[in-house]
């Protein structure tokens, strides 16, 4: 059994989150920590007749207890966006929000696996990892930014484009970070292979990386995305769940390339240069990352977007680096 800790749990991502959370068989202890309105929602989650107990914490003093015992912490909490802005906007208050949240995991649960969500993933990352750093209980296997999202979206989106292939069995590597350009979809590496024009390679490569603008627009001010997120998070989450008793599983996630350093050489070899941190396909295992799993070659297009990613890849793990040094 598995003790899951949701921090953020009362949120627009942290309520279907824990839902789908809750369904999950192999979670023993669900705990839900948020600063606001958190008795409520774990309240009405605890009747769901799954076999897991659901706990509730509100306000920061209740943060070690919401992290005691964790295998895994998941962390939706922070502010996301509203039309105009761009994910590294929210740097000013969720950096914040992440590092105390990180020094929490620190001293209470070090070996606990981290599956950061909040924006801007490519930089809270970072703080996550330099604050268990600090503390001297950083292992790169362990702290995962979730960018399943973008892969969800890839294989959704080509579905929209050539309606008979299934978008669920569809896997589409998608590497790089998580905002705008730094989203670098590997179409030339879908499985099952599929055929696309070099316009449709470049629209929907275009959509992948700007879909949560799409929400974030539709949404007009209400936030950005939950529902597809809350899917996503929770599939690597079961995926980790999983790995756990030994089943093959493979998902893309922002790391630390310090997690893998025989098969980084190859990520670096595609482009990713001395990037410190970049989305891979990882194989998932007891230990957190098993490997980095090896990449084929790139398209010219591909290998483009990567040299456009890193740019911007790089000034975003600065700041998160920074912020805590
Ligand atoms: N990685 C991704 O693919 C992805 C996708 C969608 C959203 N996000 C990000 O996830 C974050 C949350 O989005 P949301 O829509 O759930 O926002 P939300 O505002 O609906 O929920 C955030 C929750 O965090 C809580 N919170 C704030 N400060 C906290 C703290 N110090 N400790 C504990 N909880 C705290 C809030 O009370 C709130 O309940 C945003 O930063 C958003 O940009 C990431
Ligand atoms: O777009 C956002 O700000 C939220 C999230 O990162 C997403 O990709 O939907």
């Amino acid at each position: 059994m598995v003790n899951v800790s949701v921090l953020g749990a009362a949120g627009g991502i942290g309520q279907p989150l824990s839902l789908l959370l809750k369904t999950n068989e192999q979670v023993g202890v669900l705990k839900l920590y948020d600063i606001v309105n958190v008795p409520g929602v774990a309240a009405d989650l605890s009747h769901v007749n799954t076999n897991s107990t659901v706990y509730s914490y509100l306000g920061s003093e209740k943060l070690g207890e919401a992290l005691e015992g964790a295998d895994i912490v998941i962390i939706p909490a922070g502010v996301p966006r509203k039309p105009g802005m761009t994910r590294d906007d929210l740097f000013k208050i969720n950096a914040g929000i992440v590092r105390d949240l990180a020094v929490g995991i620190a001293k209470t649960c070090p070996k606990a696996f981290v599956l950061v969500i909040s924006n801007p993933v490519n930089s809270t990352v970072p703080i996550v990892c330099e604050i268990l750093k600090k503390y001297g209980v950083f292992d790169p296997k362990r702290v995962f930014g979730v960018t399943t999202l973008d892969v969800v979206r890839a294989s959704r989106f080509i579905r929209d484009v050539i309606p008979d292939v299934d978008s669920f069995a569809t896997s589409v590597p998608v590497i790089g970070g998580h905002s705008g350009n730094t989203i670098v979809p590997l179409l030339s590496a879908v499985q099952p292979k599929v055929q696309l024009t070099e316009t449709q390679i470049e629209e929907i490569t275009h959509r992948i990386q700007f879909g949560g603008d799409e929400v974030v627009k539709a949404k007009d001010g209400a936030g950005s995305a939950t529902l597809s997120m809350a899917y996503a998070a929770s599939r690597f989450a079961n995926s980790l769940i999983k790995a756990f008793s030994g089943a093959l599983v493979i998902e893309p996630t922002y790391i630390s390339l310090d997690a893998d350093p025989k098969n980084a050489s190859i990520v670096r070899n595609l482009g990713a240069g001395d990037l410190q941190y970049f989305a891979v396909p990882v194989r998932l295992g007891t230990n957190g990352v098993e490997e980095i799993v090896p990449l084929p070659p790139v398209s010219k297009f591909e290998a483009k977007a990567i040299e456009v990613a890193v740019g911007a890849l790089s000034e975003n793990i600065v700041a998160g680096t920074k912020f805590v040094q």
